[in-house]
């Protein structure tokens, strides 16, 4: 892992022409965490194709054969994972390092709730200011030990037990907490029932299908979802392509957005209608994107994506599509940036609990800037003139990759170079982010060290 042993590596983004090209974005990281999860706990052995080789990710990796599973990298770029059924873990001997990942900590604090001896988890500096009570009460529910610091937060140890099924209504939108949850109960007998007012991400419940469990999923009539699993299901081993992540395309769909003349293509991105919630909003603001070639691949929809530059206007993005989106507003506030008018964007407290306060980071950044704002408690409303922000100045990026790429697209298309005090972390969700933004057209760079 290379974010956390070296020196901050400030990248800077200038001015830039058009962007044009096709190229593919990294693979989904919610998708390449459960892909491996998942084929541990099958019995036998599962290949996964397009998996994302972030960091976040590889934490997962690194975890699933602590705890057991036989996790390889092919000299093709595939990946083979081999588990030894439901219920077979093995005591890790040591901690769990979750890194900068809190999908990775979340889940994998579900999955040994479960299991007969106690895993010890830690992370970075930002995980470990994360609230991981959300999960730890209802892994508590359900009969497991966690002791953790105050406050419920990393670093923590999960002491695994036989647990009783809950039926347990979300208090936040959280795939992570739902999934974490799901996880716990695939061991438990009886049947375990989650409530969310707000459906999020559906990947965990996708995935159980794949590898051949029953998942009942039931539509409420106010929008929200239920889904009910019958614990000690075996999975089957199934083969998974990952596709390409919605998250990363949307920084190149608002870059080529943004940047007059351009016109970018990105196949085989992943478009699961909870997680495309960006493209909506986009084209609500008069981006010009084009969804072709629609398919469906393991379990998922994807689509190729076609974006050509275009003038945004201010819109006011409906609160409840933030679930479906939760990861792209810091890009979405560069969008909006540049848009004309009042792009209002409320429903977004979550936002102050990842890897960083990314409504406090992107206000102070994109001010910084010279972009008109005011921050609420939920959101902010971005006043924009319809050109291009001054730029200029240098960023904190909080440990946080959605910080640093998203200041940097503003960057390319602002009057004045804006550097990130820190690109190493964008390895976290999107390796090679500089040099694919490169082969587009766009300038950017790691300042060298001296
Ligand atoms: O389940 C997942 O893979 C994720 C869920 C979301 O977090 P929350 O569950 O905290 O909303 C999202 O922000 C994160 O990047 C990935
Ligand atoms: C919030 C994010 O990830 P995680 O919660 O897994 O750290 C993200 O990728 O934007």
């Amino acid at each position: 892992m290379t974010s956390q042993n070296s020196l901050p590596v400030p990248v800077t983004a200038q001015p830039a022409g058009a962007l044009t090209g096709t190229i593919s974005v990294p693979g989904d990281k919610s998708i390449s965490h459960r892909a491996l999860i998942f084929g541990s706990l099958a019995a036998g052995t599962t290949t996964v194709k397009g998996l994302l080789e972030g960091e976040d990710v590889l934490r997962t990796a690194a975890a699933m054969r602590q705890l057991g599973a036989q996790v390889t990298r092919n000299k093709d770029g595939s990946w083979e994972v081999t588990g030894n059924g439901v219920g077979a873990l093995r005591e890790p001997d040591d901690v769990l390092d979750m890194g900068n990942s809190g999908t990775a900590a979340r889940l994998l604090m579900g999955l040994v709730a479960s299991c007969p001896f106690t895993t010890f988890f830690a992370g970075d500096a930002s995980l470990h200011k994360r609230p991981m009570g959300r999960v730890g009460r209802p892994l508590e529910e359900m009969g497991a030990l966690i002791t953790s610091r105050s406050g419920g937060r990393f670093p923590l140890g999960v002491t695994g037990r036989n647990l009783m099924p809950i039926d347990y209504e979300l208090p936040v939108a959280s795939a992570q907490v739902k999934s974490a949850i799901l996880l716990a109960a695939l061991d438990t007998p009886g049947i375990t029932r989650v409530t969310e007012p707000k459906p999020t991400r559906d990947h965990t419940e996708n995935m159980l299908r794949h590898f051949g469990a029953a998942v009942k999923m039931s539509a409420r009539e106010d929008g929200g979802r239920v889904i009910e699993y019958q614990g000690q299901q075996e999975l089957t081993p199934a083969d998974i392509i990952v596709p390409g992540d919605p998250s990363s395309a949307a920084f190149i769909a608002v870059a080529a957005s943004i940047l007059p003349g351009s016109d970018v293509t990105i196949t085989n991105v992943g478009l699961n209608p909870l997680r495309d919630g960006i493209f909506i909003t986009l084209k609500e603001m008069g981006a010009n994107i084009e969804i072709m070639n629609l398919r469906e691949q393991a379990g998922e929809r994807v689509g190729d994506l076609r974006i050509r530059a275009s003038t945004l206007q201010g819109i006011e993005v409906p609160p409840e599509r933030a679930p479906t989106m939760i990861d792209e507003f810091p890009v979405l506030f560069v969008a909006a940036s540049f848009a004309k008018g009042k792009t209002v964007m409320r429903g977004l407290e979550e936002l102050r609990v990842k890897e960083s306060d990314r409504l406090a980071a992107m206000a102070v950044g994109l001010k910084a800037c010279g972009v008109t704002l005011e921050e609420l408690d939920d959101g902010l409303i971005i006043d924009g003139n319809g050109s291009a922000p001054m730029g200029g100045g240098r960023v904190v990026t909080h440990l946080d990759h959605r910080i640093a790429m998203s200041f940097l697209i503003l960057g390319l298309a602002a009057n004045n170079p804006v550097t990130v005090d820190d690109g190493r972390v964008m390895e976290t969700s999107f390796p090679g982010f500089i040099d694919l933004m490169g082969s587009l057209g766009a300038k950017m760079a790691r300042e060298q060290a001296e």
